[in-house]
This record gives C-alpha cells, sequence and structure tokens, in this order.
C-alpha cells in the first residue's frame, strides 16, 4: 500500500480533538451500495456522537418509469431499481450530483462495479475533502501494463486518501434483510506502529461502528490487500464448486476444489503481494 496521508484538514482535526462528526458519504447506489447505505444509514442515527444524521448517496441518474431515480429514492426510500422491496430509510438521500456528494464528507464508501471506478475517479478529483478517508467495497483486482493492482490501492493513490477494504461472503440482498453475514475490514498497516488490537486502529473506529449491525459482523484485520484480494479470489474457487455441482462429481470433489482453491488463494496473495499477512487466512 501507499503511505497514509496524514497532514490534511480532516485528520489534523481529529489530532487536535476539534474533529466536528462524520459526513458519510456512498460512492454507488447498485445492489451492494443501496444495501450497504440502509446500514450506514442506521448505524449513523444510533451512533450520533460520531456521524452527522444524514447518508448522501451518489446515483448515476437515469430514468425509471419516466422518472429520475434519484427522486424515486427520495420519495420513497427504496431503489426500485437495483434493491427493490427494501426500506433504505428516510436518512439516505439520493444525489445526482457528485461533488455535491463530497462537499464536506470525510468517509468515502466506494461501491461501484469496478469497470466504472476510472471514469468515476477522474470525476472525483478536485472534490474531495482534505483529510477525507475511504473504503472500498470493490471486488476484483485493477490489472493494466501487466501489473496487477488492488482497488483500495489505485483509489489511494488517484485520490490521495487513505483506503480501507471490506470485503466478505456478502450477497447485498441477503444483507439487506439482515440475514447473518461477516465481512473482513481491512485497515491500512503503517509498517512501523502495529495496532496490538486492530480494532483500534483509528481507520476500524471509523469504519467498523458504520457498517457493524447485530446481523452483519465484521472482523477487522491490518491487511488492505489481502482482504481485497481473499474478497475477489474467493469467488474463482466458489465458480469451480459450482461447476463441480452443476458435472455432478459429488460432494467429496467439491470439497477437494475449496480446500485446494483456498491454499491457492493464500500462496497467490503472499507471491504477488509480498505485504499480505498469512495471518490473514486465520480471520477471513
Ligand atoms: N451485489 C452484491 O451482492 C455484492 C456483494 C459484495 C460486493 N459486491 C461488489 O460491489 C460492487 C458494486 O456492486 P453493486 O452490486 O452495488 O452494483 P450493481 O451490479 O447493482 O451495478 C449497478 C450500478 O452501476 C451504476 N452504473 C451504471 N453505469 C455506470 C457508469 N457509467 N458509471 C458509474 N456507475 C454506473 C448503476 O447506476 C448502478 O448503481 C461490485 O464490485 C461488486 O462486485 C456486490
Ligand atoms: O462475493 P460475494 O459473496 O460478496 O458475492 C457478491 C458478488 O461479489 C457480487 O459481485
Amino acid at each position: 500500500m501507499a503511505p497514509v496521508p496524514d497532514s490534511a484538514t480532516a485528520s489534523a482535526s481529529r489530532a487536535n480533538g476539534s474533529q466536528t462528526k462524520e459526513k458519510v458519504a456512498i460512492i454507488g447506489s447498485g445492489n451492494w451500495g443501496s444495501a450497504i447505505a440502509r446500514i450506514a444509514g442506521m448505524n449513523v442515527k444510533t451512533r450520533s456522537g460520531q456521524f452527522e444524521p444524514e447518508v448522501t448517496m451518489w446515483v448515476k441518474e437515469e430514468e425509471v418509469d419516466g422518472r429520475p431515480l434519484t427522486e424515486i429514492i427520495n420519495e420513497k426510500y427504496e431503489n426500485v431499481k437495483y434493491l427493490p422491496g427494501i426500506n433504505i430509510g428516510s436518512n439516505v438521500r439520493a444525489e445526482p450530483d457528485l461533488a455535491k456528494v463530497l462537499q464536506g464528507a470525510t468517509a468515502l464508501v466506494i461501491v461501484l462495479p469496478h469497470q466504472f471506478l476510472n471514469g468515476v475517479l477522474k470525476n472525483m478529483k478536485g472534490h474531495v475533502e482534505e483529510g477525507a478517508r475511504a473504503v472500498t467495497l470493490i471486488k476484483g483486482v485493477d490489472v493494466r501494463d501487466g501489473k496487477i493492482s488492488t482497488f483500495a490501492s489505485l483509489i489511494s493513490k488517484e485520490l490521495g486518501v487513505s483506503c480501507s477494504a471490506l470485503s466478505g461472503a456478502n450477497i447485498a440482498n441477503e444483507v439487506a434483510a439482515d440475514k447473518y453475514s461477516e465481512s473482513t475490514l481491512g485497515v491500512p498497516s503503517n509498517g512501523n506502529e502495529e495496532h496490538e488490537d486492530a480494532e483500534d486502529h483509528p481507520e476500524a473506529r471509523l469504519w467498523k461502528p458504520l457498517f457493524e449491525t447485530p446481523a452483519f459482523r465484521i472482523q477487522v484485520v491490518e491487511d488492505v490487500d489481502g482482504v481485497s484480494l481473499c474478497g475477489a479470489l474467493k469467488n474463482v474457487v466458489a465458480m469451480a464448486a459450482g461447476f463441480v455441482d452443476g458435472l455432478g462429481w459429488g460432494d467429496n470433489s467439491k470439497a477437494a476444489i475449496m480446500r485446494i482453491g483456498m491454499l491457492e488463494i493464500h500462496d497467490f496473495c503472499l507471491e504477488f503481494f509480498p505485504g499480505t499477512k498469512s495471518t490473514t487466512f486465520l480471520v477471513f
């Protein structure tokens, strides 16, 4: 990971105790974006000492039944196109203007389909508050010019912000229905100051209270790349397990695919991202 910038306004005021409340912006409003906006909206209400009461969600505007989607979301408190049937809360406000969403926002939750990330990052530049912090919920990796990198490191580099990652076996519709799920938060390790308990890391103290609910449990590790890679690569193993089902090879074969697949994820991470921690695999 790139070094975490820590000289900016919001982080300086955090340090001197004058920090106002965190203002949350969700960048993305698809199936997972809307599900996580609902959770963030619930948590900012109950943790009002830490967060501003409203969550702003950037929506790429589109028409649904002849009306702007943002208008429908703000009237019905439901993303009728991407998360139908779920009330996301009256304190989640849909906004089509990205600059307005970013105005004053100190906590940026980036949850876009990966193919749109570069374009959106370009439009975010120049509008991000100094000292704002980010977390990515995007699955996958960035591959260009023969090099592989995680989306967290791309976001960190492009926006000059600290970026954590949240990933797990988290199907949005199940999380939105409050079916029990686990997720792992990877926070940046600054190399020399290992926090004895990752839960005490400053980024963990921001993101965990924003995301955790009794049905959505968050584990924390100081390993952003490890979390990003495990979240993405497990889907490759999941597909292989599905192929085994489809081919009718049976449960023993599926167990073998899963066991070997997990070991391959471990080896891939350590080979291509040597900063990844082996211990992450014991928590994930
Ligand atoms: N859906 C899930 O269950 C789930 C769970 C975990 C992680 N994820 C990950 O979260 C990320 C977001 O997934 P999702 O399910 O919220 O999205 P989605 O598949 O529902 O995507 C649709 C979103 O993309 C937006 N979009 C369309 N064109 C765009 C453009 N040109 N620029 C910017 N945005 C555009 C749409 O407005 C909509 O908000 C992905 O990386 C996905 O892998 C999804
Ligand atoms: O990977 P999961 O289990 O969170 O499933 C959701 C998919 O990644 C959707 O893109």
